[in-house]
């Protein structure tokens, strides 16, 4: 609800108040036409020339319509695109201030869902609005003729519309159920897709995997989709049908029925039924906006819950680029982290107690699940920690400073992604990226030129060997490299532990290396093992 009262004020922002006068004035020059065409009708009936004043009047009407229009038009179209825009902006700043477990909690498919098509869906209430305005507007003019010529016909038209918007207003509740139902339905769909996307090549190897993916999951989660759409569309187009049966049944009524029962409404019946047929474009437009008007409204909401579930991190200095680039000792005391999952078997880390000293070269190791990587989160701050401090010399590390502290680390996930740009470097330390492309080995493969990497197709050895370059690059006091060498040939590791690291170390760089190579332990200055989230330092 509170996202929803945002999103009005800033809708209410970027519109302004032109496209309710626009869309007022549109709806009025709508309404004297319809009453001008009435009119002439009448002189036509009685077989009467139309006066001249009446033609001049519809000229000037029309004239008035089309240039109304004609800015309108452009006026909505830049309105839904705003609000598309506005939109995508602040879902995707939530996103980048929001904490990584957050952010994971969400996960990757229902972030792009929201960006994409939900954010899209969102723009059409520039479009809807408008529509409501021109048709109210329209449907007001009308009821105020008819209330001129003939109360009874006024007040048989307010009843149609009064029940015709009741009988949707309470199906309106039911309408929201099966919109949402829908949505969830999309949304486990899509991430099925995204599975068979990411697995494909698991799927192609084996037709197995394929069959049981696509029979047990795909297929019958695209044909709920399916299902639940054409549902939710035939639920919809009787909204249409209803506005029309009730006006033609009174149509009916007034034109035969009546007459029968030697009941009057109006003096002049065709006059009336005129009246009617106008009103009916207007009402059909707006009944079927109902339902319109609650899917984007389930799409607020959806968004108001990603809003939620994606907190912003208590950083204050977020936007800051800066960096320190050096220190003396990170002290870390007593510092816990607890997985919060579904079962019972959670995974702790810690208390972890340890002092990080400018230039060390320390190596973790330990079995698979130790906590190796958990511990690298929480020590560069990318997890908040469950209990415990971080000191960077002195300075307890807290929202004031996580981000600043956060930029001091040069990091190499396991899982890591390679961009193509090196972004946020200047083009003087740019120019040592060919130099570090050729230490690499890969001066055949790639090539750097407008801080862009020609090519990231490549084996994934040689990707990391570019991630690599991209980490040095920047000139860190501190290099974390995660399991880095394991996809590295003989060669290039022996080269890497026993030429790069020695390297990065003469240049009193801090090095942290996750590692499973046992052989090249002698080189570290300190070694860590880790085992089930504790952490022990060992003798070198
Ligand atoms: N996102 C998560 N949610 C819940 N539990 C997690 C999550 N990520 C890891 N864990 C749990 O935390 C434990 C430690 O995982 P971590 O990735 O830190 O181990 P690791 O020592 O780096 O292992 P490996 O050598 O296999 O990379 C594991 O037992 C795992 O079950």
């Amino acid at each position: 609800m509170k996202y929803l009262l945002h999103f009005l004020s800033n809708a209410r922002k970027l519109f302004g108040i032109r496209i309710f006068i626009f869309g007022i004035a549109t709806g009025l020059a709508n309404t004297a036409l319809i009453s001008i065409i009435n009119e002439t009708i009448k002189y036509g009936i009685d077989e009467k020339m139309p006066s001249p004043l009446l033609a001049a009047g519809y000229v000037l009407s029309l004239l008035l319509y089309f240039l109304l229009q004609y800015s309108y038009q452009a006026l909505l179209i830049r309105s839904a695109e705003s609000l598309i825009l506005q939109s995508r902006k602040e879902l995707i700043d939530r996103i980048r201030k929001s904490s990584l477990q957050s952010f994971e909690k969400l996960g990757s498919t229902r972030l792009f869902v929201l960006i994409s098509a939900d954010t899209a869906t969102i723009g059409q209430i520039a479009t809807l609005a408008s529509g409501v305005i021109t048709s109210v507007i329209v449907i007001t003019g009308v009821l105020l003729y008819l209330l001129v010529i003939s109360i009874k016909g006024f007040l048989l038209t307010i009843t149609i519309i009064a029940i015709s918007f009741l009988v949707a207003l309470a199906k309106q509740k039911q309408n929201i159920r099966r919109i949402k139902h829908l949505m969830e339905l999309q949304n486990t769909f899509l991430g099925y897709v995204q599975q068979m996307l990411n697995g494909m090549k698991e799927i192609k190897i084996d037709s197995q995997v394929d069959k049981g993916l696509y029979d047990t999951q795909i297929k019958p989660r695209m044909e709920e989709v399916s299902s639940a759409t054409i549902s939710n569309n035939v639920f919809q187009s009787r909204f249409s049908l209803l506005g029309q049966s009730i006006f033609f049944i009174t149509m009916g009524c007034i034109l035969y029925l009546f007459p029968l029962l030697k009941v009057t409404i109006t003096e002049n019946n065709a006059q009336f039924v005129i009246m009617l047929i106008y009103i009916l474009g207007p009402l059909q437009s707006l009944l079927p906006l109902i339902p319109q008007f609650s899917r984007i409204k389930s799409t607020l909401e959806r968004l108001e819950e990603a809003m939620k579930t994606l907190q912003e991190e208590a950083s204050a200095a977020y936007d800051s680029q800066q960096a320190e680039n050096s220190f003396t000792e990170i002290r870390i005391r007593d510092l816990t982290y607890t997985y919060k999952t579904l079962h019972n078997d959670e995974f702790s880390l810690g208390p972890i107690n340890l002092d990080i000293k400018a230039g060390d070269l320390i190596f973790i190791h330990g079995g698979n699940g130790s906590g190796k990587s958990t511990l690298i989160k929480v020590l560069t701050g990318l997890y908040p920690q469950s209990g415990g401090s971080i000191m960077r010399d002195n300075q307890l590390i807290d929202y004031h400073n996580l981000q600043m502290y956060r930029n001091m680390f040069g990091v190499i996930f396991t899982d890591n992604h390679l961009f193509e740009h090196i972004h946020g470097v200047d083009q003087t330390a740019a120019a040592n990226v060919q130099q570090l492309i050729r230490k690499v080995g890969l001066v055949e493969k790639v090539n750097f030129s407008q801080n862009q990497f020609d090519t990231i197709d490549l084996s994934e050895g040689q990707k990391k060997r570019v991630a690599l370059v991209s980490a040095l690059v920047r000139n860190k006091p501190i290099y974390i490299f995660d399991e880095w060498a394991a996809n590295q040939d003989p060669d290039f590791k022996h080269f890497f532990y026993q030429n790069i690291i020695p390297e990065l170390s003469k240049q009193r760089k801090t090095v942290i290396l996750i590692t499973h190579d046992d052989r090249y332990l002698h080189i570290a200055q300190r070694v860590i093992k880790m085992e089930n989230g504790k952490i022990q330092e060992q003798k070198v």
